[in-house]
């Protein structure tokens, strides 16, 4: 069985391999773990396995790019890269701005050969893995959830190692739970989530180091707040009301919250979100002592934001109705999130706290509604 003995040979190159910031991956991680879809040679996986080098710009893929924050990242990474070189996917039909902005492709990530066939295709360097059922709708489809958030990730990791990408993987403030310390939150403690999105980006982390320390994998991963943006709306969230509460003011100067008052949750801009993706993947190896990193702006609860709101609208009526598992979830996560080795590390540093957030949001929101008002 001349297939078998590469297969084993492989195997032990690969565990022989040294830790990590080791040489790029020249296995197929599918040939070597007997997976019922495994590609169908030795020949074939080293064929696939060449690792592109990066002449001038990586050539990016952002799966699950048209939710609230692919767009945005395809817009700072073009600016960056060059508009050919970053490539946008999702399931759904783009907008027609979307489309005609930079190349945009489908791809569902659960069909692992059609995932392969755009990496080959386009020469993708860079993977960012966006594609996600966020907290309160994996609650509601738990089965959903499994397959997009582990099943997927678990063809994204595969693609990724094969083909020597670097793979940037988002995590979340989700990743924690009730028995993890909740003010501050540091990288490393007790995860024990009890919603199906955190325990698939628990997965998504572990993963991602294992296959880091494994095969050589340059996985990346922040773990982001709940992000806050203007043009672009969350895709069924826990922190979803922070963007909610924005247009509500500026549209109808009334505002219904379905989380307590006092529930404080850390929360971020996303331009400093999408600026720390950036910073992130361009941060060289050395300066990378985790894979993981928390990263952090502000914390503020629902009365403090309606607060700082009312500063520019005093108008603005606030009322409560709270959504039991949106606030059960809440409850769960971090209040505050500590990210010295963010800052230490690699040099994050946040832009936007409170009084900036708000001043922006209600700019974009409200002149957003005055040229709608005007046509
Ligand atoms: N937005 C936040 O506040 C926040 C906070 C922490 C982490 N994150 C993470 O950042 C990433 C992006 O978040 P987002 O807010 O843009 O999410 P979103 O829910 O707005 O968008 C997710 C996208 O994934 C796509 N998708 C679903 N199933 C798919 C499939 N089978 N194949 C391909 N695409 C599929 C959806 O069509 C959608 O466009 C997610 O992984 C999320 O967990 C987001
Ligand atoms: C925090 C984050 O992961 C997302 N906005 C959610 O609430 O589910």
């Amino acid at each position: 069985m001349p297939v078998i003995r590469a297969l084993s040979k492989v195997a032990k190159q690969a565990l022989l391999a040294p830790a990590c910031g080791c040489q790029p991956l020249t296995v197929a991680i599918r040939n070597i773990s007997f997976s019922p879809r495994q590609v169908t040679s030795a020949s074939d996986a080293s064929f696939h396995s060449v690792s592109f080098s990066e002449t001038d710009h990586p050539k990016v893929l952002i799966t699950g790019g048209l939710g609230q924050l692919g767009v945005g990242l395809a817009k700072l990474l073009r600016k960056r890269f060059g508009k050919n070189n970053v490539i946008l996917s999702d399931i759904r039909k783009p907008p027609s701005n979307v489309f005609h902005s930079g190349p945009f492709i489908y791809s569902d990530i659960l069909d692992y050969k059609n995932l392969r066939e755009i990496v080959v295709n386009n020469r993708i360097t860079w993977l960012v893995h966006y594609s996600a059922l966020l907290s309160a709708v994996g609650e509601a489809n738990v089965a959903l959830a499994r397959a997009v958030n582990i099943t997927g990730l678990h063809n994204i990791l595969d693609i990724a190692a094969e083909h020597g990408l670097r793979l940037f993987v988002p995590s979340t403030i989700g990743a924690f739970g009730p028995t993890s310390p909740r003010n501050p939150t540091p990288d490393l403690c007790v995860q024990r989530p009890r919603t199906i999105y955190g325990v698939s980006k628990v997965h998504a982390e572990l993963m991602g180091e294992y296959y880091h320390h494994r095969y050589g994998l340059d996985f990346r991963c922040l773990r982001y707040p709940g992000i806050i943006s203007a043009d672009s709306q969350p895709g069924g969230g826990t922190t979803d009301y922070a963007v909610q509460i924005f247009h509500d003011a500026v549209k109808t100067g009334k505002f219904e919250c379905n989380l307590k008052p006092d529930t404080r949750l850390p929360m971020m801009y996303i331009d400093d979100c999408l600026r720390a993706t950036l910073e992130v993947m361009e941060a060289p190896l050395e300066t990378l002592s985790m894979r993981t990193y928390n990263i952090n702006a502000m914390s503020f609860t629902p009365e403090e934001l309606a607060n700082e709101v009312q500063k520019q609208l005093p108008d603005l009526q606030v009322s409560y109705e709270i959504d039991s598992v949106r606030q059960a979830i809440a409850d769960s996560w971090p209040m505050n999130f500590d990210d010295t080795n963010a800052r230490n590390d690699w040099g994050w540093k946040h832009d936007y706290d409170l009084p900036e957030l708000v001043q922006t949001m209600l700019n974009y929101i409200g002149s957003e509604s005055r040229i709608a008002q005007a046509n």
